[in-house]
């Protein structure tokens, strides 16, 4: 009795608590700078958790849900949840200016996802057409907007949104993300397990591209630091790269990564929205126009977020012969994918 009479006064302390927090996000939200994300692709398997994790996030005001199909569903079951966030959705191309009209930050899922046995590349033929004509659409009404690009292939949808943009006369380099959080989100994940750490103390730098051997997790800057090395070091790399495939294969012919995307990429659009806010050290890894590599024009690596979008990229700091390694034999690849992105445009 007494044990269950203590159980229930914790609980009800944890849901105080939790009103507390919930209004202290509510005053901090109404006296913060109004700040508008759209979603493009929001009915889909990353697009409904995307907006809704966006929905709780204090930082947004107006959240913008836009798909060709079935966002009116998603706004209005979203819409209920108790937290400052106005929704709005939109379906049909009819309706896509006005679900980017004043936007600050364009987040983009849409697009297929792979099957089993599928690489990314593979999503080009359909997902890079889908790309080019909602950037042609964002150029057009919120040109000034951070774009995050989560639709597949990351390594060629970027270049594409970079070359459309600079056929508008609207591109920012500093405004083009890759998401490639998810491998970050992964890597943490495994090296922590591994280690035996607690993941909330972790981080792993990832840098490269987003596709299998483009995917480059710098163990050797991880934090905390441990040993890694031989066998161990090439599985949670490995572990690292394919992360994406091992989704795949798990949900066998019903797609590829949506909640742990979606949470990837909340944290994301939370650190450019700390950024255009002007809050200092906003620091992720993040697949961008680079000058870092030379034969690579877009790369990911840590990149310091601000105001702007993109304040200053960093390098790669000290790397292993190992990591050395796996960044030369990833650079034909990753070139050849940057370029495939620049040439559809200018072919199509
Ligand atoms: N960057 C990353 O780390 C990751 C990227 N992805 C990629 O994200 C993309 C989306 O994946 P899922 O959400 O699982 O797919 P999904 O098929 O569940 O959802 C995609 C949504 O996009 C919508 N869509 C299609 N054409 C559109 C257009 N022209 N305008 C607006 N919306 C449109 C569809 O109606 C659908 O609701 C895929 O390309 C996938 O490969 C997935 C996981 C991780
Ligand atoms: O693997 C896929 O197709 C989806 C993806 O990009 C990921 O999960 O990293």
């Amino acid at each position: 009795m007494a044990s269950a009479r203590g159980s229930i006064v914790r609980s009800l302390r944890l849901v105080g608590q939790h009103v507390q927090k919930q209004q202290s996000r509510e005053m901090s939200s109404s006296s913060g700078p109004q700040r508008k994300v759209a979603v493009l692709g929001a009915a889909g398997g990353i697009g409904q958790p995307l907006g809704l994790l966006m929905k709780l996030n204090p930082l947004v005001t107006h959240l913008s849900l836009y798909d060709i199909a079935g966002t009116p569903g998603v706004a209005a079951d979203i819409s209920h949840c108790n937290t400052p966030a106005e929704v709005s959705g939109y379906a049909g191309d009819a309706d896509l200016g006005k679900a980017l009209e004043g936007a600050d930050i364009v987040i983009i899922p849409a697009g297929v996802p792979r099957k089993p046995g599928m690489t990314r590349d593979d999503l080009f033929k359909i997902n890079a057409g889908i790309v080019k004509s909602l950037c042609a659409a964002i150029s057009q009404h919120c040109p000034e907007a951070l774009v995050a690009m989560i639709s597949n292939p990351v390594n060629s949808t970027v270049p594409i949104a970079a070359e459309v943009f600079k056929k508008a006369g609207t591109y920012d380099p500093r405004k083009l993300f890759g998401v490639t959080t998810l491998d970050v989100v992964r890597a943490r994940t495994f090296y922590a397990a591994k280690k035996g750490l607690n993941v909330r103390d972790v981080d792993v730098p990832v840098v490269g591209g987003h596709a299998g051997i483009t995917i480059l997790p710098l163990f050797s800057q991880a934090t905390p630091k441990k040993s890694l090395e031989g066998e161990e070091l090439d599985a949670l790399t490995k572990r690292t790269q394919d992360g994406g495939t091992e989704v795949v294969q798990a949900k066998a012919g019903k797609g590829s990564a949506t909640l742990s995307m979606a949470y990837a990429g909340a944290l994301f659009a939370e650190a450019c929205l700390k950024g255009l806010n002007g809050q200092k050290g906003v620091i992720e890894c993040t697949y961008v126009q680079s000058s870092i590599i030379p034969e690579l024009p877009f790369f990911s690596s840590k990149v310091r977020l601000g105001p702007n979008g993109v304040e200053e990229i960093m390098g790669l700091g000290q790397i292993t012969e190992y990591e050395s390694k796996a960044l030369e034999a990833m650079k034909s690849e990753l070139a050849s994918s940057i370029q495939k992105g620049v040439d559809f445009v200018h072919q199509s």
